[in-house]
């Protein structure tokens, strides 16, 4: 099969984006030594169901499922949040082969792959566009995923049963009636943070909210995912959404959910 992609190095962001060097950086490494039981923190909650998105491999950075946050939004709100967030989008990281991809690691540990589901504060803003760019702007759940039974929901593999069919850079296809909740792991537990998008332009506008419990998915779904790949100067290569290294908390506190 294709090589993996040769990261063109996180470590490079940092000349068009300085703020790559800023104090509020994601991903981080969720040292237990560094977590801080809030006993205020709410359960998360979500008003709607999302019912229609189009799924996309966009352009060799990962696979992306989008929302119509206009018509019927899917609404997100408690947990660490003020007011409500609509999910714009959901994509995933992963690593090439046996490697690790998720991009938040838990004591030093990765895990094979993490989801992310962004929102943006409807409350305050008008767009997505508008309110990836403010410190409140965006909520991103975050879900570990590791090699293991199929995920009970199946919901994940509505998505993963569909991935063959976008293997090529660019190409699209509708998914409807997603529950995004079911997403979510059985456990409510979960770390949350203030930090920032994981890839440029790495604007500091996200509060994180990292579930504890990862999901769990079979190695033909791993295998599903890691198979997308997108054509490079001609040459067939495989998406790895490779994953920026934890950056410095610099300071920030990382509250618990659970003791
Ligand atoms: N609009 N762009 C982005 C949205 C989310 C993320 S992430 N990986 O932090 O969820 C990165 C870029
Ligand atoms: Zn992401």
């Amino acid at each position: 099969m294709f090589e993996c992609s040769k990261s063109l190095g996180p470590h490079t962001w940092v000349h068009q984006f300085p703020i790559a060097q800023s104090s509020r950086q994601s991903p981080v490494d969720l040292r237990s030594s560094e977590t801080h039981f809030d006993a205020k923190l709410q359960p998360l909650n979500y008003d709607d169901k999302a019912t229609s998105s189009r799924m996309l491999n966009n352009n060799g950075l990962s696979f992306k499922l989008s929302f119509d946050d206009s018509s019927d939004p899917c609404v997100l709100n408690g947990g660490p949040l003020d007011g409500d967030f609509r999910l714009n989008q959901l994509h995933m990281h992963w690593g090439c082969d046996k490697l690790p991809g998720s991009e938040h690691i838990v004591d030093g540990n990765a895990y094979a792959a993490e989801l992310h589901m962004v929102h943006w504060n409807s409350s305050k803003y008008s767009s997505m566009q508008q309110a990836v760019t403010q410190p409140d702007g965006l909520a991103v759940i975050g879900v570990f995923i590791q090699v293991g039974k199929e995920h009970e929901h199946k919901e994940l593999k509505k998505i993963t049963d569909l991935l063959p069919k976008i293997t090529n850079e660019g190409s699209k296809i509708e998914l409807s009636g997603l529950n995004p909740l079911l997403l979510l792991p059985s456990s409510t537990a979960y770390w949350t943070y203030l930090g920032s998008l994981t890839t440029p332009p790495l604007h500091e506008s996200v509060t994180w909210i990292v579930m504890k419990e990862p999901l769990s998915i079979s190695k033909q779904q791993l295998k599903a995912i890691q198979s997308l790949y997108f054509l490079r100067s001609g040459k067939y290569e495989r998406l790895l959404n490779n994953n920026r290294p934890p950056q410095p908390l610099a300071g920030r506190k990382i509250r618990a959910s659970f003791k």
